[in-house]
């Protein structure tokens, strides 16, 4: 994992010049650089450069990533790859938990999308005055996290508090997003998390989400759906996730609220 880690602060530390050509505002692009959530509809700019791309099938997207630094391809590939796998083991376990068939869903999860962004959060002059990203649940089934440092926080249900989430090393987070909440027809909730900036400190993150093909659609499990628990989302794609982020201010409401059907 270090040497993932390595290659993505080579990545950042390259001159401007190397990395503008990835610059894009549109959402949608298969491989972005750029400061910020989003340049079009943000208001405030927060202290953070990110990479995002798309990442399975790998074969179809690694000859779009960087080129630079040269070992950048190989090392995210590897893990790329294993968190690919590693993401339908963890499946595996949460629709068993769920009462659904293990395999529910394998193939569409097997060629499922799967997007890295890579976080670098510079340390921070003032780090009261900014936030490295605002509050936020990610929009996938679940995202594996790798982190240099502390920084994360949480949001747990019905409470305000920010809770720190412990920098241990060499350990992956794992969060449920959006289309497992969905899913499960609310019976898991996807986790709402910031990130805070620190004076003294770089901080580099990996996030791995998640979730099925762009365009495929998700709702509730029909096994979930019942008399008693109606069903409680709409379905959805990341492609329309992406298309309500690319205009509407995220700040001000959250995808999954879009999605929720008021049941008597
Ligand atoms: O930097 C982190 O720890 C979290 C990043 C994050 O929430 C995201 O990329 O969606
Ligand atoms: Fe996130």
């Amino acid at each position: 994992m270090k040497d993932v880690v390595q290659a993505c602060l080579e990545f950042f530390n390259l001159p401007s010049e190397e990395k503008l050509h990835l610059v894009s505002e549109d959402v949608n692009k298969p491989v972005r650089y750029g400061t910020s959530l989003n340049h079009v509809k943000d208001t405030i700019h927060f202290w953070r450069d990110f990479l995002k791309h798309y990442s399975n099938p790998l074969s179809k997207w690694i000859h779009l990533w960087p080129s630079n630094p040269p070992s950048y391809k190989e090392k995210m590939g590897d893990y790329a790859k294993a968190t690919h796998l590693l993401h339908i083991e963890l499946l595996e376990a949460i629709f068993e938990s769920l009462g659904l068939d293990p395999k529910y869903m394998r193939r569409e999860i097997e060629d499922g999308s799967q997007v890295m962004v890579v976080n670098c959060y510079p340390a921070c002059p003032e780090p009261e005055m900014a936030l490295g990203m605002p509050p936020h649940s990610d929009y996938g089934c679940i995202t594996i996290l790798l982190q240099t440092c502390e920084g994360l926080e949480v949001k747990l249900d019905k409470e305000e508090k920010w809770m720190p989430v412990p920098m241990i090393e060499g350990a992956l987070l794992v969060h449920l997003g959006d289309h497992m909440e969905i899913l499960s027809n609310g019976v898991y909730k996807s986790v709402v998390h910031r990130v805070v900036v620190n004076a003294k400190k770089e901080r580099l993150s990996l996030a791995s989400l998640h979730s099925l093909a762009l365009e495929k659609y998700i709702g509730p499990a029909a096994e979930l759906v019942n008399e008693q628990n109606p069903k409680a989302y709409k379905q959805s794609s990341i492609k329309d996730f992406l298309d309500h982020i690319s205009e509407n201010d995220i700040m001000q409401q959250r995808f999954i609220d879009t999605l929720k059907i008021d049941n008597p």
